[in-house]
């Protein structure tokens, strides 16, 4: 059975238009990433799913629960770290620990909670005078109690310094070896690169690609590889001759230094071909597409998606059905 499973979702909000046509399953037992531009829908996927907002149009189901009609359900199974804080200043992280384990009906320690997200000294201090990055650390502490089947992180990493972002890793990973559905978004890559099974990419209100992170390089890896050849000379025909190369779709020169674009299987016939000319190489460097290459590939080009890439989703081409006003009267209506 799938932990999540997104059909058709739609979501307006008078004008706006936050989500288009959205679907997207997460596996149970995987780490999912969730990546996005601002704006791009993120944070009303996840209030959907919660059902702090209604949908204009289509479904989310959690477990084989309809989060709108079965929510308790849904609640139950769930460990939430939202994107703006729930926390209450007068009261200490203990007493939010602790609320949190009751409403799970849980039996976590909270002194354990807190010492595994690293504020445990912090327990007895009222939570008005934690930093950012110490009330993220809480809220993770929260979401974890009841150990979850399924943890939803809005933006895990908002506030953290490094360290707190690779506790935050190593959590999602403890929490998957124990057998918890991890689903988080971010729009800082390296992070879901570090922990993702699978990515989700949603762009605008769309998803534009959802695959395994490998998959989703290969598809735009042969487009994007690049190579960066320094000689002792670079002449005009050694440049024609890189040019020539099958595959190259660039090749700027400056100075010394030559930088190709060509797919990784024809980095060596352009080093064959840029000593044609008896020119001695000094140095190669060779860069992979990386998942920053990725994402832009698929948020600046969303509408064509990747040469030889994943096909976005096609394009409605129009807003979804359903009145503002109604949608503003369900979503006063649906618990938060
Ligand atoms: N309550 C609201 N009223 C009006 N427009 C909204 C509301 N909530 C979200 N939007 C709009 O919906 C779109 C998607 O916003 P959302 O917050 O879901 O994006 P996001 O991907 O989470 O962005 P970010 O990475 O910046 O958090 C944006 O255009 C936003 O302005």
């Amino acid at each position: 059975m799938a932990a999540i499973e997104i059909r058709s979702l739609q979501k307006r909000f008078g004008d706006v238009t936050a989500l288009r046509d959205v679907d997207l399953t997460v596996k149970e037992g995987e780490v999912f990433g969730f990546l996005g531009p601002n704006g791009a829908g993120k944070s009303t996927t996840i209030d959907l799913l919660l059902d702090y907002l209604r949908p204009t149009a289509g479904s989310v189901s959690v477990f084989g629960h309809d989060a709108q009609a079965e929510t308790k359900r849904v609640h139950e199974r769930l460990g939430v770290l939202p994107d703006a804080y729930g926390l209450t200043g007068h009261l200490t992280a203990r007493q939010h620990a602790q609320f949190a384990i009751d409403s799970k009906d849980a039996d976590d320690h909270p002194l354990e909670l807190l010492d595994r997200v690293g504020v445990a000294e912090a327990a007895d201090r009222n939570v008005e005078g934690f930093s950012k990055g110490m009330k993220q650390r809480l809220l993770l502490a929260c979401a974890l109690a009841g150990s979850p089947d399924l943890l939803v992180l809005d933006e895990p990493s908002t506030g953290l310094d490094p360290n707190g972002a690779r506790r935050m890793r190593e959590i999602v990973r403890e929490e998957n070896e124990r057998g918890a559905t991890v689903f988080f978004s971010s729009h800082i890559l390296g992070q879901v690169e570090a922990v993702a099974d699978r990515v989700g990419i949603l762009v605008d209100g769309e998803v534009v690609a959802e695959d395994h992170i490998d998959d989703l390089r290969d598809s735009v890896g042969s487009a994007s590889g690049t190579l960066v050849l320094t000689l002792d000379h670079l002449s005009e025909a050694a440049l024609a001759a890189v040019r020539d190369v099958e595959g190259v779709t660039s090749a700027d020169a400056n100075g010394q230094t030559v930088t190709v674009t060509c797919p990784d299987e024809r980095k060596a016939t352009v080093v064959d071909a840029v000593r044609t000319d008896g020119a001695t190489v000094l140095d190669v460097e060779s860069r992979e597409t990386s998942l920053d290459d990725l994402f832009a590939s698929y948020t600046e080009t969303a509408d064509a998606g990747p040469e030889g890439g994943v096909e976005p989703s096609a394009d409605t081409g129009g807003e979804a059905g359903g009145d503002a006003s109604a949608d503003a009267a369900t979503d006063a209506e649906a618990s938060r």
